[in-house]
Order: C-alpha cells, then sequence, then structure tokens
C-alpha cells in the first residue's frame, strides 16, 4: 500500500530532533521552525502534564497500547506525546507501522472506509505486543459521519491496530468512539513549565534576551508552548534582542505595563489619569477594545495590591464588558465606561 508508507514518512519526516541533536536546517537549507527544531523525540522531552505521560511511559514500555484520545488547548504537545509513543512502540517499524491523518488531508467516510480500512488490514511485521498506529489529529473535525464509520474498523482490527486521537475538545468526539478510548486530558502548561523549556531553546541557539523579555513571552504565550517558541523566534528574527518591549511588538498586544497604569489609576480613583493612558497609550495605538480587554483580565489576577474581594469585582465588569464588545460594541466609550466604573467605587 504505497500511500500509507507515503503518508507515514512523512510523518517521520516531522519529527525527527531530538532536544539534543537537532538540526539547524531544512532539506533546502533554510532554517526550520523552531517549534519542529525542538519537538520532543522522546517522552522524557515533554514538558508538563507529568502524571499523564507517566502513563504513556508505562504504554511505550509495556506495549499493547489502548486506543487513546488525547485532549487540551492548542500547542501543549498533544501530537508530540502521540509522535513519540508510536516511535518508541515501534522504533524501526515506525515508517510502515504509522498511518498519520491530520486536518489538511480529506477524513470523510470514504477515507475511513478506504484508506484506514486498507492500513488496517495491511500485514507489517511488528515486534511482539506491538500493534500498528493510526493517528487521526485534530479529530474533533472530522464529520459525525466519519466517526461513526470508525466504529467497527475500531473493533474488527483491534488486535493489529490501534487509534490514537488528539482534539482539542474531546466532547466533540461522538459517545461511541470516547467509550472505546482511554481519554488522556493535558492541561494547559504552567508559565515555570513554560520558561524552563524556552531557557533551553535560549541556550541552545544562544540567543540574547532579558528577564522581562522571558516574562513578555510567557505572559503572551499564556501555557501554549507552540505560542512561546514561535514568539521566540520571530523576535529574534525581528529584533535579535528579546524584551518586553520587542516582544509586545511582535505579539501585537498591549503592552500589560500600561493595562496596569490604566488599573492602578482605577484603583486610586484617579479617573482622567486612566482615561488619558487608556485612549492614548492603548487606544490610540490602534488595539483593538478585544485586545485591551482581555489583556485587563489577565493582568487584573496578577496585580497583588488589590485585594481579593475588590479584585473579584474588577473582573466581574471586566467580563461584562467583554460580553458587550464580543456582540459588537467594541469601541472607546465601551471601555471607557468599563473604566469608570473601575474607579468609581475609590473615588472621595
Ligand atoms: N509539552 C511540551 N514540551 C515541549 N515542547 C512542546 C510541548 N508542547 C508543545 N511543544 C512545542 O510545540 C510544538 C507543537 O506541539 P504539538 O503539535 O504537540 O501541539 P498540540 O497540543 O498537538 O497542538 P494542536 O492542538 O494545535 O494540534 C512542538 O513541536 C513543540 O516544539
Amino acid at each position: 500500500m504505497p500511500s500509507e508508507i507515503g503518508e507515514s514518512s512523512t510523518a517521520a519526516a516531522k519529527f525527527p530532533l531530538a532536544t539534543a541533536n537537532v538540526k539547524s536546517s531544512g532539506a533546502d537549507g533554510t532554517e526550520l521552525p523552531w517549534v519542529e527544531k525542538y519537538r520532543p523525540v522522546f517522552l522524557d522531552d515533554i514538558v508538563g502534564n507529568t502524571e499523564t505521560i507517566e502513563r504513556l511511559k508505562i504504554i511505550a514500555r509495556d506495549g499493547n497500547m489502548p486506543h487513546v484520545i488525547i485532549s487540551g488547548m492548542p500547542g501543549i504537545g498533544k501530537t508530540t506525546s502521540i509522535l513519540c509513543l508510536a516511535r518508541t512502540l515501534l522504533g524501526e517499524n515506525y515508517k510502515e507501522g504509522v498511518l498519520e491523518l491530520n486536518a489538511s488531508d480529506e477524513r470523510g467516510v470514504d477515507v475511513v472506509r478506504n484508506r484506514i480500512k486498507a492500513f488496517a488490514q495491511k500485514h507489517v511485521n511488528l515486534p511482539p505486543g506491538r500493534q500498528k498506529i493510526v493517528i487521526l489529529d485534530e479529530a474533533d473535525s472530522m464529520t459525525a459521519q466519519a466517526q461513526q464509520a470508525l466504529r467497527r474498523t475500531m473493533e474488527i482490527y483491534a488486535s493489529t491496530t490501534r487509534f490514537a486521537f488528539a482534539c482539542n475538545q474531546s466532547n466533540k468526539i461522538i459517545e461511541p468512539l470516547q467509550s472505546r478510548c482511554a481519554i488522556l486530558r493535558y492541561s494547559r502548561l504552567t508559565d515555570q513549565q513554560v520558561v524552563r523549556r524556552l531557557k533551553e531553546i535560549i541556550d541552545a541557539e544562544g540567543v540574547k534576551y532579558s528577564d522581562d523579555g522571558l516574562a513578555a513571552l510567557v505572559f503572551s504565550a499564556e501555557g501554549d508552548m507552540r505560542q512561546a517558541v514561535n514568539n521566540l523566534q520571530s523576535t529574534v528574527a525581528g529584533f535579535g534582542f528579546v524584551n518586553g518591549e520587542n516582544v509586545f511588538k511582535i505579539v501585537d498586544t498591549p503592552h500589560p505595563t500600561a493595562v496596569q497604569a490604566v488599573l492602578k489609576a482605577c484603583h486610586q480613583g484617579k479617573i482622567e489619569t486612566a482615561l488619558e493612558i487608556l485612549r492614548t497609550d492603548l487606544w490610540d495605538k490602534g488595539y483593538s477594545a478585544v485586545d485591551i480587554i482581555s489583556t485587563m483580565f489577565r493582568v487584573i489576577k496578577s496585580m497583588d495590591e488589590i485585594n481579593e474581594y475588590r479584585k473579584m469585582e474588577y473582573i466581574k465588569e471586566i467580563g461584562f464588558t467583554h460580553m458587550r464588545i464580543l456582540d459588537g460594541v467594541g469601541t472607546l466609550l465601551q471601555l471607557s465606561g468599563c473604566v469608570a466604573r473601575l474607579a468609581r467605587p475609590n473615588m472621595k
């Protein structure tokens, strides 16, 4: 079945680089995106979600992989974990033993009926206790009909073929498939985990950086490692030096210091100052209302000078304004109203 072999070789080509053994450029000499260059090769290299990764390591050691669904937000290592697991389980048989299909491939009912079934029927010599693996990335974007068509295939060929689904929302996977799989949920990576990985890459690439640059990368990534690494690479490519200012220029979101200044002024009851900063440092610079309000939400959570009760009140107000903005009223007046309401309880 040449098409399946072709498919898996593309997959194999996607992750050939161990952290300790990195190639710096692609086949045509262009520099690889760092997310690919530093994509973990072994389960040990994956940062975060320790307990779940430990479970995968046990499966990798004992073989007999169950059908699995790995769900969680984007960029936290779901696909990478499955690829590492498949590589550990199948070793040199990876090419013939894996069929990887992602959202860019056609994955309708016909593909399930023909291609996946043909792969499941294909004979591949694997070590004892190992099965072929079908990896369905972004499985939540498969139609319900295509998912239905998988039900029987998964059962009939279970002795020779196992399925691994990666998705953002496991509830978009139909119940019958969920009940056939072990469901592993990945959580957002912590700031420390993102920092750790970024520092490894920074050291390996000899990047010049400052601590506020690192903090800005972590702040803007919100636990998404792919985003953090991409922003790091873009900042290096654009400015050669990673500091807070450069990172926020690259990610094009409001600088948290400006947003913090607005919130501080509100907390001190200085409404004119708050409105002035809102207008000149944020709105006039072209940031959208959604960007400003969502940065407000993230900044306020980390402002220790505000007591918990007041913080909750502020968050409620910011939340209501966020809703109105999402409803379509993203004007300066809307934001100014929010700022006024935040400042009011603190005014004499
Ligand atoms: N936990 C992690 N440890 C180390 N690197 C990671 C981790 N998560 C993501 N990365 C980096 O981000 C890139 C993308 O990760 P991956 O494709 O596994 O994300 P994903 O969770 O499957 O996202 P999506 O839901 O968008 O498919 C990897 O190539 C790797 O460089």
